[in-house]
Order: structure tokens, then C-alpha cells, then sequence
């Protein structure tokens, strides 16, 4: 069923089988004119700019995912249901809730805990671990030790909310050993896993709820570079 309704390709293999994830389209923009060989826009239905190229000769494609699971969740399921795709790096930004965790540090989400209820479709009889797959963490692993990358690899919180009426709910999540805070991560890796294809989550600490330090927006966009090359390497 292409095109899809936020997807406007109707051809399969437009898209590649490896698909980037940033959550801004703009920053997919900034990848794919910054690191792809002959970068072709695919999408901008509702701006989620989609582009595919080559890096180092292999086709990958970027795209943004937009903020929140129901967002990530209608893009990473089109891409892994409908166009073949068959791994989905999402690169994104977090914030910190462990004292060790400091702003600029890459994170890589084994598991993804969450405040939603997206699992709740599958009528599931226990508690879901949304989890990374393994090919893809093992290859990350090797990547960023190969390149010196320091990366710390645990439990992310996929929270549906970023102004929390409690401000300081994140201290329970951070007592067990959750690492960071986005919100995309569990709806990726439960679409990936029901879908029978691959997801990791790659991150970079831009705010810290502990030390109260954040990069700026400016920041956030252009200096992820150990990230994309450890994503880039990856895909
Ligand atoms: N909920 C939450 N999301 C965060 C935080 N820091 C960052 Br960067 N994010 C991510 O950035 C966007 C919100 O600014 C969302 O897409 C999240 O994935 C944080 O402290 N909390």
C-alpha cells in the first residue's frame, strides 16, 4: 500500500534498506548534505523531509521521525511495513539523569522504558522490554571502539512528556539505572521487533536534569559528529 499517508514514494527501493532517524527533518537535511553522496529528497509530506544517498558507496537513507512515539511510531512502522526497510538507527538527543552521564557523552539504548502505552496493542499477558537488536549493538560496539569513541550502552526512558508536572519523577526512573531520558526510543524497537527487522537507539546527552547543563539548539543540531560517524559506519 505505497504510497503510504505520510510517505509520498511510490516505488519500492527509493528507500533504502538501512534508514537513519534523527527527530528533526532538519537536522535529516544537515546529514544528508553533509555526509551522503548525491543525496535525493524522497519525502516532504508535512515537512519529514526523507532523503537517500550513498556513504562510502552504500545506499542509506535519512529521515526525521518528528517528537514522541505516536510520531516515530506512524514513520518507522510505514518505512518497516511498507518500503522493505529493514534497520532503523534512530539518532537523537537526550537528558541525563545519572551523575556520570554528562552532557555531550553518547549513550546507546539497550532497552527502552516507557511511560506509554503503545505495547498495549499487542494484548500482551506481562510488561514488554523494548530492546535493541543485538546485530546492530554488537556492530555499534565495535564501531565506536575501533574509533575510540567512549559510549555508555543501558536502559533508556521513552517518556511521553517533557514538562512533567512532577519535575522530579525522573529520580525514581534514575534509582533503576536508567541512564537517559527521550521519547521515541520503545515505540522504534516494538515496531522493529513485531515487524521482524533491526533498531538501535544512538544518543547524544544534550541536557543534563542532574547538573541542570544543556547544549544549545544550534549545538544540538551540528555537533553530533562521534554519533554520526559511529550511525554512518553502522548503516
Ligand atoms: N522528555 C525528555 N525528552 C528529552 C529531554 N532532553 C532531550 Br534532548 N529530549 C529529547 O528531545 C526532544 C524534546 O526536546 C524529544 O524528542 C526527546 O527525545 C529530556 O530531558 N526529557
Amino acid at each position: 500500500m505505497i504510497p503510504t499517508p505520510h510517505i509520498n514514494v511510490s516505488e519500492q527501493g527509493v528507500i533504502a534498506e538501512t534508514v537513519l532517524m534523527p527527530g528533526d527533518p532538519l537536522r535529516a537535511k544537515f546529514i544528508a548534505e553533509t555526509y551522503l553522496e548525491n543525496p535525493v529528497q524522497f519525502n516532504s509530506v508535512r515537512n519529514m523531509f526523507g532523503f537517500t544517498g550513498t556513504y562510502k558507496g552504500k545506499k542509506v537513507s535519512v529521515m526525521g521521525s518528528g517528537m514522541g512515539m505516536p510520531s516515530i511510531g506512524i514513520y518507522s512502522y510505514e518505512l518497516l511495513n511498507f518500503y522493505g526497510v529493514k534497520n532503523i538507527i534512530r539518532i537523537g538527543s537526550c537528558g541525563a539523569i545519572q551523575e556520570d552521564v554528562k552532557i555531550r557523552d553518547i549513550i546507546i539504548g539497550m532497552s527502552a522504558s516507557t511511560t506509554s502505552n503503545y505495547a498495549s496493542q499487542y494484548n500482551l499477558p506481562g510488561t514488554y522490554a523494548p530492546t535493541a537488536s543485538w546485530p546492530l549493538m554488537k556492530k555499534a560496539l565495535t564501531i565506536a571502539e575501533n574509533k575510540a569513541i567512549p559510549v555508555k550502552v543501558g536502559n533508556i526512558l521513552s517518556a511521553d512528556i517533557f514538562y512533567d508536572d512532577e519535575p522530579e519523577v525522573w529520580k525514581r526512573w534514575a534509582r533503576m539505572g536508567v541512564l537517559a531520558i527521550e521519547m521515541e526510543a520503545a515505540a522504534l524497537y516494538m515496531n522493529a521487533a513485531r515487524a521482524g527487522a533491526n533498531a538501535i537507539c544512538i544518543l547524544t546527552v544534550s541536557d543534563s536534569l542532574v547538573s541542570h547543563e544543556a547544549t544549545s539548539a544550534e549545538e544540538r543540531q551540528t555537533s553530533f559528529t562521534n554519533m554520526m560517524e559511529i550511525a554512518l559506519e553502522l548503516a
